[in-house]
């Protein structure tokens, strides 16, 4: 799909084609719900240049701004509300009814995958369900590219919702008499779209996810996984700037769902869509989420990346929820990376490895250039011979033939690294700078959740000199004068 497809920002009514709503299965079209509490809004008539002034602030606004948002299914709204702003849970006002979100507040960046995560009941439908909508508030707003759609019109919502957001169902909610190619050309249809360009384009969209040539066939005719794909090639033809994904992957296999993922994450990359997905399952969410709102009861307990609801949990109860996380496909080698201990500026000299090597009992060093390039290792054998023959360079104990890996790199992706080299794995940047390092046991550590703190010493492979062996040789072979205290390569890294 190119941006040669997208229909302009803020086009108008589609006309007639889009009072055929009637044909979205029931759940699509559910009307907002009329809350007493809520009021609709007049919308304010603005002059050009106020006019101009709105635009300029909605094109730079996040994808969706929550406020406040709170929503009560109950008989005495107001009486919960007041309760739940003085901080009652969900369970001290369950007598008056159920507090399906309680006081959400976040905004979903453009571009981003913002993943909603909880257990079953913990509010994320209703939460979603209000960010297009679906569903009014008891109290809060949401804001979707910068227009607010709390209390708008029916008429000005549905207007919204045509041009910035798509929803994806779990139970792909496909028309089973339309072919293919109509179920994706859909939304389209609704929005009025031309016959010919609409099928372009539904087209152009089956063609990238893989349902090129299936255009013809009755839903009933695929797989789960290739129902959904239609689900989601609907989703996209429209071209709306956000999807929201609702449980959209629950019912598919499990390595069909994997599959998905994966081109889910392509597909965002490709198009640069904002994504909001909502999952109960924790390595999905991992996986997905560029960001993670993690739900109880109606609250949002804690909102971060993936690796910061890893590694930080807000409570007990997330701590609890991640400890079965597949880590490895989630922590980075970045993530886990530690400074290396072992480390000589190249032109500190073979006296100054063999030192730092001696005190820090280890049998290599990792040398590095001027702005802290790796060049390579030195084992501790070949730099005492190095200074035995008195030697001023260390380069001819350098080896290059280290395992790196960028910062990126999955935890997955560096078992095999790690368990055929002894020394600690090397992280580097694009311009082979030295990041940091992984010695094997933070790499077990990190997979198990363990502090290495204390409990794992052995980081780095041990000396195969003898520690007084190195100190006699130093003294022996010390030039006239003072032995020069070695550059350190943190002092390198500095310099450059
Ligand atoms: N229309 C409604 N009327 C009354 N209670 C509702 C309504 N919709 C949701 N609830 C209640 O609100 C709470 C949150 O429900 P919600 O469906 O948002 O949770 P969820 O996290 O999406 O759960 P699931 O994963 O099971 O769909 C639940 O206790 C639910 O019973």
């Amino acid at each position: 799909m190119t941006t040669s497809t997208l229909l302009p920002a803020g086009r108008t009514a589609p006309g007639p084609a889009s009072e055929r709503a009637s044909e979205f299965p029931n759940h699509m079209l559910e009307s907002p719900a009329i809350d007493p509490e809520t009021t609709t809004e007049p919308e304010p008539e603005l002059d050009p240049v106020a006019e101009r002034a709105a635009e300029t602030a909605r094109r730079a606004a996040p994808a969706i701004e929550v406020r406040s948002l709170t929503r009560f299914f109950g008989k005495r709204p107001a009486e919960a509300l007041q309760k739940l702003r003085s901080g009652a849970s969900r369970a001290d006002v369950a007598h008056l009814g159920t507090a399906a979100v309680v006081d959400a507040e976040f905004d979903v960046r453009r571009g981003e995958i913002f993943v909603v995560m909880g257990l079953s009941g913990s509010g994320k439908s209703t939460l979603i369900r209000m960010l297009n909508g679906l569903l009014e508030p008891t109290s809060g707003s949401v804001t979707v590219m910068g227009e607010r759609i709390t209390g708008v019109s029916p008429k000005r919502l549905r207007a919204i919702r045509r041009d910035h957001v798509s929803m994806v169902f779990q139970h792909f909610a496909l028309l089973p008499h339309r072919s293919v190619l109509d179920n994706a050309a859909y939304g389209l249809e609704i929005q009025g779209v031309p016959a010919e360009e609409r099928r372009e384009r539904a087209e152009r969209v089956l063609q990238r996810v893989g349902l090129g040539g299936w255009g013809d066939k009755r839903p009933s005719e695929l797989s789960g996984g290739m129902q959904q794909r239609v689900g989601l090639a609907r989703a996209l033809a429209a071209d709306t700037d956000i999807l929201l994904m609702d449980e959209a992957f629950s019912a598919l296999d499990p390595l069909i769902r994997r599959e998905m993922q994966e081109q889910l994450v392509e597909l965002q990359q490709e198009l640069g869509k904002t994504i909001v997905f909502i999952t109960h399952d924790l390595n999905e969410a991992m996986f997905l989420g560029d960001r993670i709102a993690v739900m109880r009861d109606g609250r949002i307990v804690q909102l971060g990346t993936a690796e910061e609801i890893l590694t930080d949990p807000a409570d007990d109860y997330v701590a609890q929820f991640v400890q079965d996380v597949d880590r490895a496909r989630v922590l980075t080698a970045g993530n886990v990376m530690e400074s290396p201990r072992a480390i000589v500026s190249s032109s500190a000299g073979p006296r100054a490895a063999l030192r730092i090597m001696r005190d820090q009992q280890t049998s290599t060093v990792f040398v590095v250039a001027p702005g802290r390039r790796l060049l390579g290792v030195a084992h501790d054998r070949e730099v005492l011979r190095l200074v035995q023959r008195g030697a001023r360079r260390l380069d001819d104990a350098v080896r290059d033939d280290i395992a790196t890996v960028g910062p990126d790199v999955y935890l997955s992706e560096l078992f095999e690294s790690s368990v055929e080299q002894e020394l600690p794995l090397a992280v580097v940047d694009d311009e082979r700078r030295l990041l940091g390092v992984v010695p094997r046991v933070t790499l077990l550590a990190a997979l198990g959740n363990v502090a290495t703190t204390g409990e794992f010493p052995a980081v780095d492979p041990p000396a195969t000199v003898p520690v007084d062996v190195i100190t006699e040789t130093l003294r022996n072979t010390e030039p006239g004068g003072s032995e020069p205290e070695p550059v350190s390569a943190a002092d390198e890294g500095s310099r450059a």
